[in-house]
């Protein structure tokens, strides 16, 4: 027994979570469809329904619902002014389109019954334009039905037919928006083109009524019936039809129609020449309460009365009438002259409205074709700009590379390429700028020649890439012995040179003696072989060779001579009395 309670706890909680979810997060979803669908039938029951609906439990979906058949129902007071401000109201804060589909129509009638056209209007232009993104709404009959009646209602039949016919295409269109739809139909072809009807055509709506159990309607479609009738001179037709339908007037008993119906039945008499029933429904029709309300079927009694004065020759009676009808049709016409001028005030209005916006509309593409333009001149500036940037970069890196190709060039073209010091033609060069410089400053300057020994054993020895590794590690050591105070070159082959600057001839020989120490040192090992690395040195000294270059080198070169001759690896240095 436990387990079966807890079982259905759970079935139930299952139930109602899906319920929550599939009808819109309350119970209230049922509840109110349900009002919906019985507000018709039962307009007082369904209302107080809804007022037992406690509003905080709704979700905001079933909230819009509440608020459309709150408003609905509100019509029932008669306060038209407060539906219109409810129903604008919801459509401030609608989001469902079947709701604002609803409130947009039901809105359109109430405004055409306020007669506030310019607001009906632009309600209208709303709902077409809502109607066009949701064409696949239940509500769409009823939507275009409101349309049909407006138009109806400021006597323009063919749009009227226009969207009783879109209202009739509509394949499940229910009974009731069917009924209506064909009603409006029948009466716009009844003004525009009375050849066009056929009697089947009031017995196909009258069916459709019927089934819809709509009996104001089927009043009015035997009222159109008559008139149709009438107009043909079928005048007993006529009067047969309206004999059932009084019957069904009497019970249903809306003032507006029995009005109509005692009118039609004065002036059938009329036609048939029986007076004195004509002049029972006209006196009938003219004793109602409300008929100062129906100016026009009154003008059509006092004409009848008029007929049936003139009949019995009485003439004062006759213009009596006359003068009466005449009074109210004038005040009838500038009723609708007023009226009319107020439709096309609002059209005019609607229209001036619509201009305007499309006018901004144009003005906003203007805009944006400028703000397109100026989005494009701005990206057209900034290819530019990239383009030139690219291009100011390129150059920038050709500049750069073809500097450092300079650079390099100009480094293979000074450089020696196996020791990295200065080559011969560059050391010449600058050499002759060091003493011509040293010259000018009459400063002492010295010139160090430095030949390897035996080096083409080395070579035959080790092989030519010992002997390559031989000359960088003699060109570094002697780079290294002068430092700041000269330069260093390659003269070609195993000889290199050294100028030295603002030296003396007693520091010349003491750096080429350090440069052959130091070379007498090499570590040969390093080179994969041991063998003996020694340079023999001349050096010439511009106190006794002067400052040209050539001689200086003549001079340096007699005391190299003077190494290799004395036995190598040992430094000595030029004097005048040193023969060749
Ligand atoms: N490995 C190598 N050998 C070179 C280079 N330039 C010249 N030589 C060699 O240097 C040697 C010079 O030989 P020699 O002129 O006879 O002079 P030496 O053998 O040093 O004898 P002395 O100068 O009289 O002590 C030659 O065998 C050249 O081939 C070079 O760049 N690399």
């Amino acid at each position: 027994m436990h387990r079966l309670f807890s079982r259905s706890c759970v079935l139930f909680a299952v139930l109602a979570i899906w319920t929550h979810f599939a009808f819109g997060q309350s119970n209230y979803g049922f509840e109110l469809a349900d009002i919906d669908q019985g507000r018709l039938s039962n307009p007082e029951q369904s209302r107080n329904r809804l007022s037992a609906i406690p509003i905080n439990a709704l979700s905001a979906e079933e909230r819009e619902y509440y608020q459309y058949l709150n408003a609905y129902f509100l019509t029932f007071d008669g306060d038209l002014d407060a539906v219109i401000a409810e129903y604008s109201a919801l459509l401030e804060v609608s989001q469902s389109p079947d709701i604002r589909i609803r409130t947009f129509s039901s809105l359109i009638n109430l405004l055409g019954a306020k007669k506030q056209w310019q607001e009906g209007f632009y309600r209208v232009e709303e709902l077409l334009a809502l109607l066009q993104n949701h064409p696949d709404s239940t509500y769409r009959p009823a939507a275009y039905i409101a349309l049909a009646l407006l138009y109806k209602q400021i006597n323009q039949p063919e749009t009227a037919l226009h969207f009783a016919e879109r209202a009739l295409s509509i394949d499940n269109i229910d009974l009731f928006h069917k009924c209506l739809a064909m009603e409006v139909k029948l009466v716009s072809v009844l003004n525009l083109d009375i050849e066009k009807l056929s009697l089947s055509d009031f017995t196909d709506a009258d069916a459709v009524c019927n089934a819809a159990n709509l009996d104001y309607e089927l009043i009015n479609i035997a009222l159109w019936k008559i008139k149709w009738l009438k107009q043909q001179a079928r005048y007993q037709e006529a009067l047969n039809v309206l004999q059932l339908t009084l019957f069904q007037a009497e019970q249903f008993r809306q003032d507006s129609q029995l009005i109509e119906i005692y009118n039609q039945f004065a002036t059938l008499h009329v036609a048939l020449k029986q007076y004195e029933e004509a002049q029972q429904y006209a006196e009938m029709a003219l004793s109602l309460d409300n008929i100062d309300s129906f100016v026009g079927a009154k003008i059509t009694m006092f004409d009848v009365l008029r007929q049936l004065a003139e009949v019995k020759q009485d003439f004062e009676q006759a213009y009596y009438y006359l003068n009466e009808k005449l009074s109210l049709e004038k005040t009838m016409f500038e009723t609708k002259l007023a009226n009319e001028m107020a439709i096309q005030k609002a059209w005019f209005e609607v229209d001036a409205k619509q201009n305007q916006i499309e006018l901004l509309d144009k003005q906003n593409d203007l805009l944006k074709t400028e703000s397109q333009l100026t989005t494009e001149q701005l990206e057209n500036s900034l290819l530019a700009l990239s383009l030139v940037s690219l291009l100011l970069a390129t150059l920038l890196f050709w500049s750069y590379r073809s500097r450092k190709v300079q650079a390099k060039l100009r480094y293979y073209a000074h450089t020696d390429g196996l020791t990295r010091i200065y080559n011969r033609g560059f050391f010449t060069d600058s050499a002759e700028n060091l003493l011509s410089q040293a010259q000018k400053n009459n400063n002492p300057v010295s010139l160090i020649l430095l030949d390897l020994d035996h080096f083409k054993n080395i070579n035959d020895s080790f092989g030519h890439q010992v002997g390559d590794w031989a000359l960088t590690q003699v060109a570094s050591t002697i780079s290294r012995c002068v430092g700041q105070h000269g330069i260093v070159g390659r003269l070609g082959g195993e000889e290199f040179g050294i100028a030295l600057t603002v030296t003396d001839s007693g520091v010349g020989m003491r750096i080429a003696e350090e440069c052959r120490k130091a070379i007498d040192n090499i570590d040969t090992s390093q080179s994969g072989y041991n063998f003996k690395l020694t340079v023999s040195a001349g050096v010439g000294c511009s106190s006794h060779a002067g400052y040209k270059l050539d001689n200086l080198y003549a001079a340096a070169d007699l005391a190299l001579y003077q190494s290799k001759h004395y036995g190598r690896n040992r430094v000595y240095e030029y004097s005048a009395n040193m023969s060749s």
